[in-house]
C-alpha cells in the first residue's frame, strides 16, 4: 500500500512539474514575442471556473436553448472588445471580430492557420479527409479538383433549377393559409445540391420520394447531429463511446454515397473505353461534381470522403439563407413592395444570369439579410505554429497579439456584421438601402464576409447567390401578397450545424 501511495505521489509530482515546465516554456515564447514584436496579452473573459471552462460551455448551451445563441459572442465583443480570450472545454480560445485579424487569419497569413486539427479527427469515421477538413497540399489538390465544376456552375444551370423551383411553388398554398417556407426551401436545396454533387436528385419535393433518398436524408441529418455533438464535446468526446446511433446513421449515408461513387467510376470507365477522358462539351454532365472528381482519383474511399466534404457545408445553408430573406421581408412590407416593383419592372424577360446580376434591389435585400442573419456565424482556425495577430493585444487591444501553436481562434462574422463602429448606430436594423450607391464602405473587404474570405472562401458563393436571387424573384413573380404568420416577431436563432430560425419562416402568400 505504501509503495502504491509513493508511486501515486511520484506521478503527481511529475505531472505538476511537466505542467510548470510547459507554462515556463509558454511564458518564454510570450516574452520573446513581446520583445521582438511588441505583443501584449489579450483581454480575458472572466471564466467563473477557469480550469476547464465549463461555465462558458454552459452559457452557450443555455443561450442556444433560449434561442439567443447568435447574440452571445456579439454581446461579449461589445463588452470585452474586438478580441478576447476565454476558456471553454479545457482549452483557451480566442474570439475576434477585428477585420485586420480576420484578414490575417484567412488571407495574408493563412499558411499559419488550419482546420485539420479541429475538423479532421472529429469527422472520423463519418467523414474523412476532403476539401472542408484538410490543410496544406491535400487541401490545395482537393480545391483544385472542385474549382472548375463550381466555376461553371456559377452561371448555374437555371433551366434545370427552374424544374425544382416549379415543384416548390406548386406546394405553396394559394388560399392565404399559413405555410412554413423553411422546410420547403430545405427540400428544394437538398434536391438541387444532391443533383449537383451526386448526379442524382433525392427528389424530396416529389410526392413519392424514393426510399433510399428518404433514408439517406434522415441518416445524413442524424450523422451531422452526431458529428456536431462530438466536435462540441472536444476532449470529452469519449462520453459518446457507447452511443451507437451515430454509427448506424453514417453507415446508411456511406451506403448511399458509395452507390453513386460506383456509378461515377463506371461512367469514367465507359468514357475511357470510348476514348474520351472528360466530359467537356457534354452539356448534361457539366455540373456533376462526383463525375468531375472521378476523373482525378479512382479511389472509392477518397471519393466518398471528398464528396461528403462538399455535401456537409452545402446541406441547408442556401435554404436557411432564403428562409431568412423571407423572414425579414414578412416583417418589413416596405421592402417586399420594393422587391415587387423591381420584379414587375423586368416584365416577362427571360430570367438569365445577366438579368439576375442586374437586380440591384433584390441583391441588396439578400446582402442585408446575410449581414444580419449569416447561416455561417463564425469560422474556426487553429494556429499551426506560434504566430502573431496584428491587433487585440493590451488593454486598448491595439498591440499585436501572440498566439501559441494549437490555439483555436474564431473569426466571428456576426459580431463584425453587427459592429456599430463599422455599420453605424442603426446596425441592428434591416435596411437594404445601406447597399445603395454612395456608400463606399461596402467596397471595403473583411467587414462583410458571409461566405468567409481568402483562399478558403466558399467555392459555391456565386452559384448560391444566383440561385437565391432567382428563387426570390420567382416567389415574388408568383405571389403578390406576403404576410408574417409567426406569433413571435423576433428572430429566434438556433444552432444545428449552422444558425437557423427556430420558428422557421411562417407566412401566408397570396397569388398575383
Ligand atoms: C448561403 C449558403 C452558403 C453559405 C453562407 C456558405 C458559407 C461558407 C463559409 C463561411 C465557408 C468557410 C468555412 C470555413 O472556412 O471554415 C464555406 C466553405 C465551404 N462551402 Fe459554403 N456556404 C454556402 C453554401 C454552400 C454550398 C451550396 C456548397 C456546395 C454545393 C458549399 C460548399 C462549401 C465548401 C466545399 C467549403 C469549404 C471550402 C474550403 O475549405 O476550401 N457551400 N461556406
Amino acid at each position: 500500500m505504501a509503495h502504491f501511495l509513493e508511486a501515486v505521489c511520484l506521478v503527481g509530482v511529475f505531472y505538476l512539474l511537466s505542467l510548470a515546465f510547459k507554462a515556463w516554456l509558454l511564458r518564454s515564447r510570450f516574452n520573446k514575442a513581446a520583445g521582438e514584436h511588441g505583443c501584449k496579452p489579450a483581454k480575458r473573459y472572466p471564466n467563473l471556473e477557469p480550469f476547464l471552462g465549463f461555465d462558458f460551455f454552459r452559457i452557450l448551451t443555455r443561450e442556444n436553448k433560449l434561442g439567443r445563441r447568435s447574440r452571445v459572442f456579439p454581446n461579449l465583443h461589445r463588452k470585452y472588445g474586438d478580441t478576447f480570450s476565454y476558456k471553454a472545454l479545457s482549452s483557451r480560445r480566442i474570439s475576434t471580430c477585428n477585420p485586420k485579424n480576420i484578414q490575417a487569419i484567412l488571407a495574408t497569413n493563412a499558411d499559419d492557420w488550419g482546420v485539420e486539427p479541429i475538423r479532421g479527427g472529429s469527422g472520423e469515421p463519418f467523414i474523412g479527409g476532403g476539401v472542408f477538413m484538410q490543410d496544406g497540399q491535400k487541401w490545395k489538390q482537393a480545391r483544385a479538383i472542385i474549382r472548375p465544376t463550381f466555376n461553371r456552375a456559377e452561371i448555374a444551370d437555371l433551366e434545370n433549377f427552374e424544374v425544382h423551383v416549379g415543384r416548390l411553388l406548386a406546394l405553396i398554398p394559394r388560399d392565404g393559409s399559413t405555410v412554413d417556407l423553411q422546410p420547403l426551401f430545405k427540400r428544394l436545396f437538398l434536391d438541387t445540391s444532391s443533383e449537383f454533387i451526386f448526379g442524382q436528385s433525392v427528389e424530396s419535393l416529389l410526392p413519392e420520394t424514393p426510399f433510399d433518398s428518404a433514408e439517406f436524408t434522415e441518416a445524413f441529418d442524424a450523422s451531422l447531429i452526431g458529428l456536431t455533438e462530438r466536435s462540441r464535446a472536444g476532449p470529452f468526446r469519449f462520453l459518446y463511446y457507447f452511443d451507437k446511433s451515430w454509427e448506424r446513421a453514417y453507415i446508411k449515408v456511406h451506403k448511399f454515397v458509395d452507390k453513386h461513387v460506383r456509378a461515377a467510376l463506371q461512367h469514367r470507365g465507359i468514357l475511357e473505353k470510348s476514348g474520351k477522358h472528360d466530359n467537356n462539351g457534354e452539356k448534361e454532365e457539366k455540373h456533376i461534381l462526383l463525375r468531375q472528381m472521378a476523373q482525378e482519383t479512382q479511389d472509392p474511399l477518397a471519393l466518398r470522403n471528398q464528396i461528403l466534404n462538399i455535401f456537409f457545408p452545402a446541406r441547408d445553408t442556401s435554404a436557411i439563407a432564403i428562409s431568412n430573406v423571407i423572414f425579414m421581408l414578412a416583417r418589413h412590407p416596405k421592402y417586399w413592395a420594393s422587391l415587387q416593383a423591381e420584379v414587375n419592372s423586368i416584365g416577362d424577360q427571360a430570367l438569365n444570369f445577366e438579368l439576375i446580376r442586374s437586380l440591384e434591389v433584390t441583391k441588396a435585400i439578400i446582402k442585408e439579410t446575410l449581414r444580419l442573419r449569416s447561416p455561417a456565424s463564425m469560422v474556426p482556425r487553429v494556429a499551426l505554429k506560434d504566430t502573431i495577430l496584428p491587433a487585440g493585444g493590451g488593454p486598448d487591444q491595439l498591440s499585436t497579439l501572440f498566439v501559441p501553436k494549437g490555439t483555436v481562434v474564431f473569426s466571428n462574422f456576426v459580431a463584425v456584421h453587427t459592429d456599430p463602429e463599422i455599420w453605424g448606430d442603426d446596425v441592428l436594423e434591416f435596411k437594404p438601402e445601406r447597399w445603395g450607391e454612395g456608400r463606399p464602405l461596402w467596397e471595403a473587404k473583411w467587414q462583410y464576409e458571409p461566405f468567409s474570405g481568402g483562399a478558403r472562401i466558399c467555392p459555391a458563393q456565386q452559384m448560391v447567390l444566383t440561385q437565391v436571387t432567382y428563387l426570390l424573384v420567382r416567389v415574388a413573380q408568383e405571389f403578390k401578397g406576403l404576410e408574417n404568420r409567426d406569433e413571435v416577431e423576433e428572430y429566434v436563432g438556433e444552432i444545428k450545424a449552422t444558425m437557423q430560425s427556430r420558428n422557421g419562416a411562417k407566412v401566408s402568400l397570396t397569388p398575383a
